[in-house]
Formats: structure tokens, C-alpha cells, sequence
């Protein structure tokens, strides 16, 4: 039996993960940490690490960028796997998490779905072709009023992604409001749409001259999130220290 703490368990998908693993029997919920009063749980919940007691064998950290670098902390000096959902972390986050990677296994994913897991795959390829035929690349990502990072971590992985295949000749560009220029060849423009209870959607656009190609991913529900954090949770619980992601956990199907 695979024992978790959940990391935000009062969270949206704090929810979507304790429901699912009621379901399943090599996995349980033993721990969850979330400073906002929550509904009754079937597990004890602690408004902080330091509160917590009981011994898991995993950790799910769905909460905010601010509160990422305490369970970072708390799952080195415990040696305690980690899987690191949340977005919006800084370059000094992403420093601490590769830091925390050598003392126990983290694996960090914008994004825990399998389709945007295989479509940040299949746009390298389309990179490789289209960007050196001269198409230009721009990501859209749509997401809830709640949101609190922009762009989302998925576009930016989106991005990286890109930019893997291609060299890494692409800069960001977030805002062209204030410029008055044709639009240069090496760069991925990244816009963000708030609004409503919008899940996620993400766009991956190659424009080219006379002919454009949209790759589009939508979540209608956050199962796709869960399933796959809990898919990751599992893998990861008996992995040496290192870094992970959401390939290796494919791979391991
Ligand atoms: N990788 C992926 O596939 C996905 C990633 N996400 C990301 O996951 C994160 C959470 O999303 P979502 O569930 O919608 O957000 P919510 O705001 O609904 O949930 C986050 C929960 O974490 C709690 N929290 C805040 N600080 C701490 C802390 N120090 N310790 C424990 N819990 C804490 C919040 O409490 P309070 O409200 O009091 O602050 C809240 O209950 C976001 O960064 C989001 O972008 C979301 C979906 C998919
Ligand atoms: O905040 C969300 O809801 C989501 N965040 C992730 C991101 O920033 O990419 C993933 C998903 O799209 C939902």
C-alpha cells in the first residue's frame, strides 16, 4: 500500500486526488496539509508540516508557489518522494527543487495529463520542420478566474519544449503592447486568457505563409490532472533521489 501525504489537500485538486484514491486499493490518502479549513476527511489533516506526524510514503503537492519551498525542504530532510504539481515557481524554486532532487525523488509536470504529456512530444517534431521552414509559433492558454500564475506552467513547458527541439533560439514574448515592429522570426509569443471556470486549454500555433497548423489540447474535467499525479505518485515512491518527470512514468506503463 502506497501512503500520501497531500500537499493543499482542501484545494480543487486536493479534492479531485483524496476522491480518486478512495477508489483505489494499493493507494491510500494518510496525511493532508492545507492551512484552509477543509470538509471532514477520512485521514488527519494538519494546518502545517510541523504539526504532522504520521509516516507516508509519497507526497502530492498540489498548493501555491508560495508555499513550495517548506514541503521542498521538508521532503529532503526526510528523504520523502515528492511529486511537485504546483506552477508559478521562480528560477530560484526551480534551483531549490534540482537541490532537493539529491537528497530524495522529485519529479515536477506543469502538467500530469497524458495527452499534454504526448502533444509536448509531437510539437518538437512539428518545431523541427515548421520552425525551420519559417513558420512563426505562438501558445494560448486559457484557465479559470482563480488562476493565480500567467502564463500557465503548461505553456511555458510548451515552450521549452520548442525550444528544445530547435536550439534554443526562441526568446518569450508576453506582451507586444508596447511595440511597433514586424514580428521577428526567433521568438514564440505567449498569451493568457483568465476567465470563468475554465479547466485548461492550450493552443500551439505555427503559422506559416498561405497555411497554419493548430495543435489544441482542452481538459473538460481536473481527472486528467489527478490520474495522472496519482500514476506518478505511485511510480515514484520506491525511486532512488534524482529527477523525474512525466516521460519516465509513461515509459514505466
Ligand atoms: N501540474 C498539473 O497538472 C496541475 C497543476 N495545478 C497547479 O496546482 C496548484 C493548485 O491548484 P488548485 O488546486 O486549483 O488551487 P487551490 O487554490 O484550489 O488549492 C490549493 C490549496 O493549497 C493550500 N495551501 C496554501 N498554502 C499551503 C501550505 N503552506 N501548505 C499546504 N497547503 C497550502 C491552499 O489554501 P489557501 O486557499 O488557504 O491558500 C488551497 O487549499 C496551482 O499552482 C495550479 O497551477 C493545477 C492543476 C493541474
Ligand atoms: O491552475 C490550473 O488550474 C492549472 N494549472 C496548470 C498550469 O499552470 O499549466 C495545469 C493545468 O492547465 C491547470
Amino acid at each position: 500500500m502506497v501512503k500520501v501525504m497531500m500537499y493543499g489537500c482542501n484545494g480543487y485538486m486536493g479534492h479531485v486526488i483524496c476522491n480518486l484514491i478512495k477508489d483505489m486499493e494499493n493507494v491510500t490518502v494518510a496525511a493532508g496539509i492545507d492551512p484552509c479549513p477543509g470538509d471532514q476527511k477520512d485521514f488527519p489533516v494538519f494546518t502545517s508540516l510541523d504539526a504532522c506526524d504520521v509516516d507516508v510514503d509519497v507526497i502530492i503537492d498540489f498548493s501555491a508557489a508560495v508555499a513550495v519551498d517548506g514541503v521542498l525542504d521538508y521532503a529532503a530532510a526526510k528523504k520523502i518522494p515528492l511529486v511537485e504539481c504546483t506552477t508559478g515557481l521562480s528560477e530560484e524554486q526551480l534551483a531549490h527543487l534540482e537541490e532537493a532532487s539529491k537528497q530524495t525523488a522529485v519529479l515536477r509536470s506543469a502538467n500530469m495529463s497524458l495527452g499534454v504529456n504526448t502533444l509536448l512530444e509531437m510539437v518538437k517534431t512539428a518545431a523541427k520542420i515548421l520552425g525551420e521552414a519559417g513558420f512563426d509559433i505562438d501558445i494560448v492558454e486559457k484557465h479559470h478566474r482563480r488562476k493565480l500564475d500567467a502564463p500557465s506552467g503548461t505553456a511555458l513547458a510548451f515552450a521549452d519544449s520548442i525550444n528544445e527541439a530547435a536550439d534554443g533560439k526562441y526568446n518569450y514574448v508576453f506582451d507586444r503592447s508596447e511595440r511597433r515592429m514586424p514580428r521577428p522570426a526567433d521568438e514564440i509569443g505567449i498569451s493568457a486568457v483568465r476567465g470563468g471556470t475554465i479547466v485548461g486549454e492550450h493552443e500551439i500555433i505555427f503559422a506559416g505563409t498561405d497555411e497554419v497548423i493548430e495543435f489544441k489540447h482542452t481538459a473538460y474535467s481536473r481527472a486528467v490532472f489527478g490520474k495522472g499525479a496519482v500514476e506518478a505518485a505511485v511510480y515514484l515512491a520506491d525511486k532512488p533521489a534524482g529527477l523525474y518527470d512525466m516521460q519516465d512514468v509513461i515509459a514505466a506503463k
